[in-house]
């Protein structure tokens, strides 16, 4: 292996210190993040927090008082075309398209577009073809966007973000007016982006759904960042109902694989690092002579976990 590709991968895209104020109001203090390519980092919070406010700064769209934002290591405000080469975002969805002409044509104008930023190639009419076949739009393609449904236009912003292959994906409320089946399939190509290696940015007020693919997610509230939450870490929880919790805690917290154990009587909870350590774990509580009557894994709850944290700012 090269020492280049066992370097921790370095983030796609970099908020550092942010700050952005209206007049004497301040919109977003002192916000920092960072995704990984191959992350799916989704931003929540209430109503005014600052999550438009946030991805319109990161985008370009919006300048901030204070603080950068770098996307593959070029500052989107001071160098903003060779850094926007690499982006691909729907902010304020459904976005704009011409009404008049067709969904096809409105992505090749968009693509003819996105080929003239700097170190761009062109973008083929089958790669046009491929993502309106993505985005389940081939029955419509031909149709002019003035017929499309509101959740229709919004899955053509969404293959126009995606056409030019960006390494950074930005999202807001990419789902909000969207049937089921739409959000699923959202949630596909999301997730099939950055298993390509795309670092995606989503704003959502959809918790128990983003918690089932997102792998951090970042709480704003009042313009501040208050919470940055690893959910790849919290998942891989196990919990034990033992009849002596605080000894079988003693017990997993000293085995190697542990990263950490707690006690939440009746349960022992243990972050084992994955479900192929549990039966090791349940073969050392039962040897020491603690009685186990279930394990199972500790989902953890985004949403109530979200509610303290509001509620405590
Ligand atoms: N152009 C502007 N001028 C003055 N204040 C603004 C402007 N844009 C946003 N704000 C204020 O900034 C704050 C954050 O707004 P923002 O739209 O970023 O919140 P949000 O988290 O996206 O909210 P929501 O969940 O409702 O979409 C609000 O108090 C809003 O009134």
């Amino acid at each position: 292996m090269t020492k280049s590709s066992l370097a921790p991968l370095r983030p796609a895209i970099e908020v550092k210190g942010l700050q952005k104020r209206y007049k004497d109001q301040v919109v977003l203090e002192e916000v920092s993040l960072g995704v990984k390519p191959g992350e799916v980092y989704a931003l929540t919070g209430p109503n005014g927090a600052g999550k438009t406010t946030l991805i319109r700064c990161m985008t370009g769209l919006a300048f901030p008082t204070g603080g950068e934002v770098t996307i593959m290591g070029r500052d989107v405000h001071n160098d903003g075309p060779r850094a926007r080469a690499n982006l691909g975002a729907v902010v304020e969805a459904p976005a704009k398209f011409y009404p008049q002409f067709s969904g096809s044509q409105n992505l090749s104008m968009h693509a003819q577009l996105a080929a003239m930023a700097p170190g761009t190639k062109k973008i083929s009419r089958d790669r046009v073809r491929e993502v309106l076949a993505l985005l389940e739009l081939t029955r419509m393609a031909d149709r002019p966007v003035g017929q499309y449904s509101l959740g229709q236009r919004q899955r053509l912003g969404v293959a126009a973000a995606i056409l030019a292959e960006p390494k950074v994906l930005i999202l807001d409320e990419p789902t909000s007016g969207l049937d089921p089946l739409g959000i699923g399939l959202i949630h596909r190509i999301v997730t099939g982006l950055a298993t390509s290696g795309c670092a995606v940015i989503l704003s959502t007020h959809h918790l128990r759904e983003i918690a089932t693919y997102a792998h951090t997610v970042g709480i704003l509230t009042g313009g501040r960042m208050v919470d940055s939450v690893d959910l790849r870490a919290r998942q891989a929880a196990y919990r034990f109902r033992v009849d002596d919790p605080v000894a079988a805690t003693q017990i997993l917290s000293a085995l190697p694989y542990v990263k950490k154990a707690t006690t939440r009587t009746p349960y022992a909870i243990a972050h084992l690092g994955g479900e192929s350590r549990v039966p090791d774990a349940l073969s050392q509580l039962t040897s020491a002579g603690i009685r186990v009557f279930e394990a199972s894994p500790d989902h953890f709850d985004l949403y109530e976990y979200y509610r303290e944290r509001v509620e405590q700012n």
